[in-house]
């Protein structure tokens, strides 16, 4: 096992799909994997390995933030090989351009989180952006499955509660949405060359108030379940 991870080696999928909720990653793994086995529970973070449509996938909780997401991802790509990350997660509208329940495919990762500072010191912003291979996969199976997504800008927040964010500057420069991770993810994956992609559904909306129910959460999370389930088995290279 890993230091957070109780797997043991080849217990993990070269493909995984990571929500910051851990029980989300049991709902899916219940829900959509044929022969689920939970490999991790350590810290509650849970993880599971089965099938879909007869190929190997894992789903693994990140929690909440950068600095949480981190650690599971390093330790996935470094301790369990790890190739190919989607995150699930949920986020808020922050243009009027998205309204509750959509999809979102983030292009791009824009961060608050001082991590590309430290990464590259001072005077270096570096752009962390998905793979495009699986942006248009993901892309065009949406398409095919009838789920219209909107592709754009993602704010990682390194504050779910700030009322000091300037909203309105972030999105007249094109960000749809926030949450707390993207920008975070993507900067690894560049860093470990592996391929990652985050898929979102907007479950409440801060220019609105909006926010989605429980119910409505669930059955919005199944279409983002089944896009990335689809993605993923249409687009393995390992
Ligand atoms: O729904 P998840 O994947 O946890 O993602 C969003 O929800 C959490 C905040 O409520 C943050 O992790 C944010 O990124
Ligand atoms: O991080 C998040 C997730 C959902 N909604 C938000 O406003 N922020």
């Amino acid at each position: 096992m890993s230091t957070h991870i109780g797997a043991k080696p080849n217990e993990i999928a070269s493909t995984v799909l990571m929500p910051g909720d851990p029980r989300r990653a049991k709902y899916i793994a219940e829900t959509y994997l044929d022969n689920p086995v939970c490999y991790s529970q350590v810290r509650n973070m849970l993880g599971y390995t089965g099938t879909y449509q007869g190929k190997r996938i894992s789903v693994q909780g990140s929690g909440m933030g950068i600095p949480s997401l981190a650690i599971y991802t390093t330790e996935l790509i470094k301790e369990y090989g790890v190739k190919t990350i989607y995150r699930v997660g949920s986020c808020g509208g922050m243009s009027p351009d998205v309204k509750i329940r959509d999809v979102i495919l983030g292009e791009a990762g824009t961060t608050d989180s001082s991590i590309i500072a430290n990464t590259f010191g001072p005077g270096i912003y570096y752009s962390p952006i998905a793979d495009f291979g699986l942006l248009d996969a993901a892309y065009h199976t949406a398409e095919d499955m009838g789920i219209k997504t909107k592709v754009g800008n993602i704010f990682a927040a390194d504050r779910f509660y700030n009322d000091e964010l300037d909203l309105k500057k972030l999105t007249d420069y094109g960000v749809l949405a926030t949450e707390m991770e993207t920008a975070g993810l993507y900067l690894l994956a560049a860093k470990y060359h592996i391929r990652a992609l985050t898929i979102l559904t907007v479950s409440d909306h801060l220019l609105t108030g909006e926010a989605l129910s429980a119910q409505d959460r669930e059955t919005s999370f199944d279409e983002m379940a089944k896009l990335s389930l689809t993605t993923a088995v249409n687009n393995m290279v390992d």
